[in-house]
C-alpha cells in the first residue's frame, strides 16, 4: 500500500468524532450549575462540539459544527477538571451523546468525580451517569432509553403549547424524575408567567431559571 491508500484507510477512523477517548471539545470553564435540581453548585462544565438536533432558539448554536472544535484527549479533560477543587462535571454541548462517553465517564468517575450530563436525549445512551438531565425536544425526538434513564426532565418553555407537550414527556421518564419548566431565553418575559400559573396548578413541576445568565457568570 502506498501512503496515500495508507491515509485514506485511516481517515473514516480518525475523523469520526465518537472515537471516545478523544472528544471535540468546544470548551470547558469551572462554574456555578445555573439550571434545574443542581442549580448553585459548582461544577466543571465540559461542553463538547456536534448537534444535529437543531432546535431554532438554542443558545449555543456555535457548538454545533463537531470539526470546528479541536479534539482533545479524556486524560487532559480529566487533569483540566482535577486542578479544581469542585469535583462535579457537567458534560454538556452541543450534544454529548453525539459521541461515545464511555471512556471520558469512566476516568472522571475513577478521578473521583461525580458525572453529570445535559442531553436532549435524542442519540443512543452511552457513559455512567450520576445524574441524567434529559431535555427533549420537538425537532428530535428522544430515545426512550434515554428518558427512562432520567434522573431530572428539563423541558424549555417557548409557548403555551409546550406544556401539554411536557406532560406527555413527563409520562415516559421515572416516577422519581424531578420535572423542570424552564423559560426559553429570549421569550423569558413573556412565558414566565405562564410557567408560574402552571407550576402553581401542577405542583409536581417546578420553575428551573437560567440563573448564571442572570448572574453574568458562564
Ligand atoms: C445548550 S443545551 C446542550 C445540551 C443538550 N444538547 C440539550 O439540549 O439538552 C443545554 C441546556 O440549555 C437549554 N437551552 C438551550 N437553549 C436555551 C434557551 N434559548 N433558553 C432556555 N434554555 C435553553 C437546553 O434545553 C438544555 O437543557
Ligand atoms: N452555569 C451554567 N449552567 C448551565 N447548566 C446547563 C448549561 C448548558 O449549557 O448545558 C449551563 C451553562 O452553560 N452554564
Ligand atoms: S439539542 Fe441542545 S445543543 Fe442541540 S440545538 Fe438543541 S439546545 Fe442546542
Ligand atoms: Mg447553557
Amino acid at each position: 500500500m502506498s501512503a496515500v491508500t495508507d491515509l485514506l484507510a485511516v481517515l473514516p477512523i480518525i475523523s469520526q468524532p465518537t472515537a471516545g477517548a478523544v472528544l471535540p471539545v468546544m470548551e470547558q470553564f469551572y462554574t456555578i450549575q445555573g439550571e434545574g435540581f443542581n442549580t448553585g453548585r459548582a461544577a466543571y462544565f465540559i461542553r463538547l462540539g456536534g448537534c444535529d438536533v437543531g432546535c431554532v432558539w438554542c443558545d449555543v448554536k456555535e457548538s454545533w459544527d463537531a470539526d470546528a472544535h479541536p479534539r482533545q484527549a479524556v486524560a487532559d479533560l480529566v487533569a483540566a477538571v482535577l486542578a479544581h477543587p469542585g469535583r462535579n462535571v457537567v458534560v454538556t454541548g452541543g450534544e454529548p451523546l453525539m459521541h461515545d462517553c464511555g471512556p471520558l465517564t469512566a476516568a472522571l468517575r475513577a478521578a473521583g468525580c461525580q458525572t453529570w450530563i445535559e442531553t436532549s436525549g435524542a442519540h443512543p445512551l452511552s457513559g455512567t451517569w450520576d445524574w441524567v438531565c434529559v431535555s427533549p425536544k420537538k425537532f428530535k425526538a428522544p430515545r426512550p432509553e434515554v428518558l427512562a434513564a432520567a434522573h431530572e426532565l428539563k423541558v424549555v418553555v417557548f409557548n403555551a403549547s409546550d406544556f401539554a407537550w411536557a406532560e406527555a414527556h413527563a409520562a415516559q421518564v421515572p416516577p422519581t424524575a424531578r420535572l423542570y419548566l424552564q423559560p426559553e431565553w429570549s421569550r423569558a418575559a413573556g412565558v414566565t408567567p405562564a410557567i408560574i400559573e402552571y407550576v402553581k396548578a401542577n405542583p409536581r413541576w417546578q420553575v428551573s431559571l437560567q440563573t448564571h445568565k442572570y448572574l453574568d457568570i458562564p
